[in-house]
């Protein structure tokens, strides 16, 4: 794929992440436990049976010998949780020196790698008299749960993108997996792609969108993110459990290649479930992006043939976030973090702009 430019300074970082922390929840919440689909938060043994031992027997957790695999792997996913940071920063430093990418060209975001239709609901967000009526005509609004489908990349990128991904798949360098529910994928901080990609993307071309969408929820002061790549096959992870994302927007694209099913479905607000949700169904067609609030509950049916990779660009506002931590709900209590960290920061008051109005939290 032409691209113009000459070799890109892989990892190279023009602005570095700084002062963005994480909330101590990180080590004790939304622990996910694959047998029974649940996520729970852990202190110690007895409040786990006290907050959890009805649940869990009703989804099959009934012996002894069923509660201590639990507890065990429990405490396995904190440990790894602890040391998560140190690792991502150590294969990070193994990729960007060892690893020969079959495609350099794309880990710099070139307008050519993106679709016409986007770059051009871009440059309408930009103008002065863009606003929602004006934008919501251009892309498709597919549900009244305020979840947005636009093309993004063109066809060709697409492709081009996920041979580089299968050519690191296939390499012998260290690999991180997206999160606990995800055991397929790529994380795109440890393959050298925020700098130049992920970070310009967010920043020039999903952050004019996204203050006309979600000006309520963080939209217009997006700061920082979270990507990966999400793998599904019939002999890899087949589905999604049913989750809300670390994210107050999130862009999930769909890169290819072939499949069959595998549709997500979107149920209530985090912030405001109801009894009884209606769940509405969603196709993912390669090369386009669905935008939708992070905390909007939501997971990804079984596919039923091929390979299904998607592109998830989990977007944070610190101004939103330092308030209340989507993870735990409660004011976030700052940890040290390396990169984005969770995408808190310390400002000295721990106040929010005047200008983010914050009704979707409450
Ligand atoms: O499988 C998908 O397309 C959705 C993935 C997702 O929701 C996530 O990783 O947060
Ligand atoms: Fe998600």
């Amino acid at each position: 794929m032409s691209t113009g430019v000459g070799s890109p300074a892989r990892g190279d970082s023009p602005r570095p992440a700084r002062g963005f922390l994480a909330c101590a929840c990180f080590h004790t919440d939304n622990l996910f436990l694959r047998r029974y689909g649940l996520h729970v938060s852990y202190r110690d043994e007895p409040q786990l049976r006290r907050d959890y031992g009805l649940v869990l027997g009703d989804h099959g957790c009934r012996s002894d010998e069923d509660f201590n695999a639990v507890l065990e792997e429990i405490q396995k996913e904190v440990q790894r949780r602890k040391q998560l940071d140190h690792q991502s920063m150590a294969r990070k430093a193994i990729i960007s020196q060892c690893y020969k990418p079959k495609h350099p060209e794309v880990y710099v975001l070139q307008d050519s790698f993106l679709a016409p239709e986007f770059l051009e609901t871009v440059k309408y967000c930009k103008s002065q008299d863009a606003d929602l009526q004006g934008l919501v005509r251009r892309i498709d609004s597919i549900s009244d749960k305020r979840i947005y489908r636009l093309p993004v990349f063109s066809e060709e990128f697409c492709r081009v993108f996920i041979e580089e991904l299968e050519n690191f798949e296939q390499s012998e360098m260290p690999k991180g997996r997206p999160n606990t529910m995800n055991n397929y994928g790529v994380l795109l901080n440890e393959l050298g792609l925020y700098e130049a990609f992920i970070t310009p993307l967010r920043e020039k071309y999903l952050q004019p969108i996204t203050s006309l969408l979600y000006p309520d929820c963080g939209g217009g002061s997006l700061d920082s993110h979270k990507a990966f790549i999400v793998k599904y096959s019939l002999h890899e992870d087949l589905d999604l459990s049913s989750h809300y994302d670390n994210a107050e927007v999130t862009l999930n694209v769909s890169l290819g290649k072939e499949f069959t099913e595998g549709n997500l479905y979107f149920g209530d607000l985090r912030q405001a479930p109801t009894p009884v949700p209606k769940y509405v169904e969603i196709e993912h067609v390669v090369s386009q992006g669905l935008l939708h609030q992070g905390g909007q509950i939501h997971g990804a049916l079984p596919v039923a043939s091929g390979e299904r990779w998607n592109l998830i660009v989990w977007m944070r506002s610190s101004a939103v976030r330092n308030q209340l931590c989507p993870m735990c709900n409660k004011k976030p209590e700052l940890v040290d973090a390396e990169g984005f960290g969770d995408g808190f920061t310390r400002s000295p008051e721990g106040d929010m702009p005047k200008t983010v109005d914050l009704c979707s939290l409450i």
